[in-house]
């Protein structure tokens, strides 16, 4: 839906994106991921035009990135706009008229979302009145309401109740099934693992990684496997593997390949233990997004070439 290719910008001198490549296919949920000041909200508003690059070249479902495209994205920004004094009600309707939509196809379009963020008592009300997460809410449908094909939402789950993020989790996923394109900056590592399909680490404006959140996972494995069993593992099984901890009859421990993890199944059962649990952990996002930023380190194919 939108690529970058070697977008550069800088501020006052200061390189705040190096070369930066960029991939967003239709029907993904795309993390944007990085520390403070990596350079997320800077991409973002490329990908608005609210700023425009210094150099590279920005693609739109395969045209050359203009102005006319604006219309077919929706973009929520950290900073929320919405008009205090104004109603829920007419902020939706002043939206829909500037996007030129039928106030018809904007009640039947909004009555869904409505009772899905429990929003139809607050219609009345001023936005100067509604708390930090439910004019949030309210921002996220004015966001969607022209039904555009890429979404960019910036750290949109912030401040929002579980039951809140919950639900945008299920509308995220549901414009997702639908063929948009969504890019969203969170600092949220669950999150990123429920919804994201597809996530990108930036530090300092340099891409770090990218790629399916399910090959960047099993890309990090280390090996090590959990096992409960119903009694003490014997001596000597202990001492010829490499065991990382152990709390009663749960133990961890560090293996090669699935090929020594067969041998040891079968070491054990053959001792007479019975096996209740024996799993490969996967390693979190938040595990992963702190080594990488620790060691800094760029890892390129085949992570960058997985979609
Ligand atoms: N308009 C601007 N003028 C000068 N510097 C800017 C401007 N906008 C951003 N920067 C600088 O660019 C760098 C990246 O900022 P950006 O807001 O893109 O980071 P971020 O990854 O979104 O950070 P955070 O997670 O804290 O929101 C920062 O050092 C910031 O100070």
């Amino acid at each position: 839906m939108i690529q970058l290719e070697g977008i550069t910008k800088s501020y006052n001198g200061r390189s705040i994106l190096k070369p930066l490549n960029l991939d967003v296919p239709a029907g993904c949920v795309y993390g944007l991921l990085g520390p403070n000041g990596a350079g997320k909200t800077t991409t973002l508003r490329l990908l608005s035009r609210i700023i425009l690059p210094d150099a590279g070249a920005i693609y739109f479902n395969g045209e050359k990135y203009q102005e006319r495209h604006v219309k077919q994205i929706g973009y929520m920004p950290e900073e929320r706009g919405l008009y205090k004094e104004m109603s829920v009600q007419d902020q939706i309707n002043y939206i829909a008229d500037l996007q030129g939509l039928k106030r018809r196809e904007v009640t039947n379009r909004t009555a869904r979302l409505l009772n899905l963020f429990n929003l139809e008592g607050v219609l009345n009300q001023p936005i100067k009145r509604l708390s930090k997460g439910t004019s949030q809410k309210v921002q996220f449908i004015c966001t969607i309401l022209h039904q555009p094909k890429l979404l960019i939402l910036d750290e949109p789950f912030s401040g929002l109740d579980p039951v809140s993020s919950q639900a945008l989790e299920k509308e995220i996923l549901h414009l997702r099934d639908n063929g948009v394109a969504i890019i969203l900056s969170t600092h949220r590592m669950d999150q990123v693992e429920t919804i994201c399909d597809k996530v990108c680490l930036l530090n300092q404006g340099v891409k770090m990684l990218e790629g399916k959140i399910s090959e960047v996972k099993a890309h990090f494995k280390t090996g090590t496997y959990e096992l409960t069993t119903n009694r003490t593992l014997d001596d000597s099984l202990l001492a010829k593997y490499i065991f990382v901890s152990r709390d009663k009859n749960n133990y961890r421990v560090s293996l090669q390949d699935n090929k020594e993890a067969s041998v040891f199944l079968q070491d054990i059962l053959s001792d007479n233990v019975s096996v209740q649990r024996f799993v490969e952990t996967s390693p979190t996002m938040n595990d992963i997004f702190i080594n990488i930023i620790k060691n800094n380190t760029i890892f390129s194919h085949p992570l960058n070439n997985l979609v």
